[in-house]
């Protein structure tokens, strides 16, 4: 009992934690790479946090597990204070649905959509109408600059260009937390800029979380907290 109401105390105020989480990555050659270890982390609702470190060091390993992409191989996560069944499919589709948005590193868009479909796309599953859906993502794309792009391919996009869309993807379903892993990566540095003032605004304005791995100096002073890994542990 007393320790029920512990746990219930230490989750309440984070929108993400992780206990003891370790990740090991065990090869048939018998090889074992401990990309993760005891890693505890809190993140609390409405915060930008960094992931920052060298190449290797974990950060994505580390983005994944929280946004349930991947498993850990020991410890436990909170989601705003629920702890994450991994094994529970429907519990990760509904927080993959209305509770996380993702940027990838290497943009996932549909290639046969156009900019405003791609956007619109992750609102059809959360049943948004057909109107709203083509408003909002209008709006978005029109955050991001590409307000003369919206009828173009992925294909008919640049790198950045494509990032963007991939920002204003992620933002469509209004989640509560935002991972992105380098989402500047690929940017121009003034793109770059606007990109992170974006986040940062819609961070403050609407109290969603953001959880980036960067290497971007400019990324990492819009943060309210910088996390530095090395070697699968953080060590600030
Ligand atoms: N699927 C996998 N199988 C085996 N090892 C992996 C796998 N994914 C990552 N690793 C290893 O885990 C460690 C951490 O990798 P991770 O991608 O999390 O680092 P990172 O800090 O994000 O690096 P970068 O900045 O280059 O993206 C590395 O040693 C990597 O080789």
């Amino acid at each position: 009992m007393q320790e029920l109401s512990t746990n219930r105390k230490w989750t309440e105020m984070n929108i993400v934690e992780t206990r003891d989480l370790s990740k090991c990555y065990v090869f048939d050659s018998g090889l074992r790479v401990e990309a993760l270890k005891d890693i505890n982390v809190k993140i609390e609702e409405g915060e930008f946090v960094s992931f920052m470190g060298p190449s290797g060091s974990g950060k994505s390993t580390l983005l994944n597990i929280v946004g349930c992409l991947d498993q850990p191989s020991s410890g436990r996560v909170f989601i705003e204070g629920n702890e994450v069944d991994y094994r529970n499919s429907p519990a990760i589709v509904r927080l993959h649905r209305q509770t996380i948005g993702f940027v990838f590193q290497a943009f996932n868009l549909i290639p046969a959509m156009d900019a405003l479909e791609n956007v619109c796309y992750p609102m059809h599953f959360n049943g948004v109408g057909r109107s709203r859906q083509k408003q909002r993502a209008s709006e978005l794309l029109n955050l991001v600059g590409l307000e003369d792009r919206m009828c173009h391919l992925p294909s008919e996009l640049s790198g950045g260009e494509q990032q963007r869309v991939a920002i204003a993807r992620a933002l469509a379903n209004s989640p509560r937390i935002i991972l992105a892993d380098e989402p500047t990566g690929n940017l121009d540095s003034g793109t770059g800029r606007k990109i992170t003032d974006l986040m940062k605004n819609i961070n403050r304005e609407q109290n969603i979380s953001f959880i980036v791995t960067t290497h971007d100096p400019e990324m990492a002073r819009a943060a309210d907290k910088v996390l530095k890994l090395n070697d699968g542990t953080i060590i600030i």
